[in-house]
């Protein structure tokens, strides 16, 4: 594909009168993204699982979803990876939040009461050192951190607790039982908001591909050193398998760059003659943190 032919692609998005949709429920680190991004006041929308905000984005029920697509500590969140792939929608911006756990619980309950823990898979992942000192507690897996907290809320049971934010705490009514329980202290996580539609703008300055590669050798080489050779800053790679033929991988590449550079330009056109198969998948504002 021709690189102008991305140029159909929308403009510079309008950020009034649009629907986003999110994961999780109000007191989500997902929800505290979007406010972050979109600002206060939104028009939201949120469902119980990430293709929920996939499926919304398909049938145009709303008009962005905002998904946590890396964490600073775990890594990435694969899940997302795939369904952006399943789904073939576009990143259209990033968003980056610092991510406090704490343990939560019911008024008055103390951390020698608790015996079940409800939480997000990553809530239990970013807490591995407090949950390993404290191995007599039930992990319980929920959809959401937020959501965790709520039901924590609606037991009412001094024994229960959640992994979850300081601010899903206020909004559930429920006492900070441990304060910080992440295991390192800068625990952030990358959001991106996805569209169906990619949008450029002369002020991106991040852009996001993904390729396959033959299994052979030096192919890897053979693409990468394009970047460098065009003296592109390459700021992450995620592989993840094809699905649709055995041990082959598609790659996602991250650099610095707009599609309006000379240089990203010659790299790119020279990466999607030689690969099996190629799609631009956001050029967008780098979150400076
Ligand atoms: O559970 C939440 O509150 C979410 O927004 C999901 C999620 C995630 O999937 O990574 C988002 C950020 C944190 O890393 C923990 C959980």
């Amino acid at each position: 594909m021709d690189l102008y032919d991305y140029r159909k692609g929308v403009l510079i998005k309008n950020k009034s009168n649009i629907k986003i949709g999110y994961q999780g429920i109000k007191g989500s680190f997902s929800e505290e993204a979007m406010i972050e991004f979109f600002g206060e006041n939104q028009n939201e929308v949120s469902y119980d699982k990430f293709e929920d905000v996939f499926i919304a984005l398909e049938k145009d029920e709303i008009d962005y979803g905002i998904l946590p697509f890396e964490n600073s500590c775990t890594g990435a969140i694969t899940a997302v990876y795939d369904l952006l792939s399943k789904y073939g929608f576009y990143i259209v911006g990033e968003e980056c939040i610092k991510i406090k756990q704490n343990l939560l619980g019911i008024n008055g309950s103390k951390l020698e009461d608790i015996e079940e823990v409800y939480s997000h898979p990553q809530g239990f992942e970013q807490s591995k050192n407090f949950l390993k000192n404290h191995d007599n507690l039930k992990l319980i897996y929920f959809y959401n951190t937020a959501i965790s907290a709520k039901h924590v809320s609606d037991l009412n049971d001094k024994s229960k607790a959640a992994i979850a934010s300081e601010r899903a705490a206020k909004i559930y009514g429920l006492d900070i039982i441990e304060k910080e329980i992440n295991d390192n202290e800068s625990n952030n996580t990358k959001f991106v908001i996805i569209s169906r539609k990619l949008e450029l703008s002369n002020d991106c300055n991040k852009m996001t591909v993904t390729f396959s590669l033959d299994n052979k050798a030096g192919t890897l080489y053979n693409f990468l050193k394009h970047f460098a050779e065009n003296k592109i800053n390459m700021v992450k790679i995620e592989s993840r398998p094809s699905k649709s033929r055995l041990w082959e991988y598609v790659l996602y590449v991250d650099f610095e760059g707009n599609i309006n550079d000379e240089n990203v330009k010659n790299a790119i056109n020279i990466i999607e003659q030689k690969s099996k198969y190629f799609k631009l998948l956001g050029c967008y504002k780098k979150k400076e943190i």
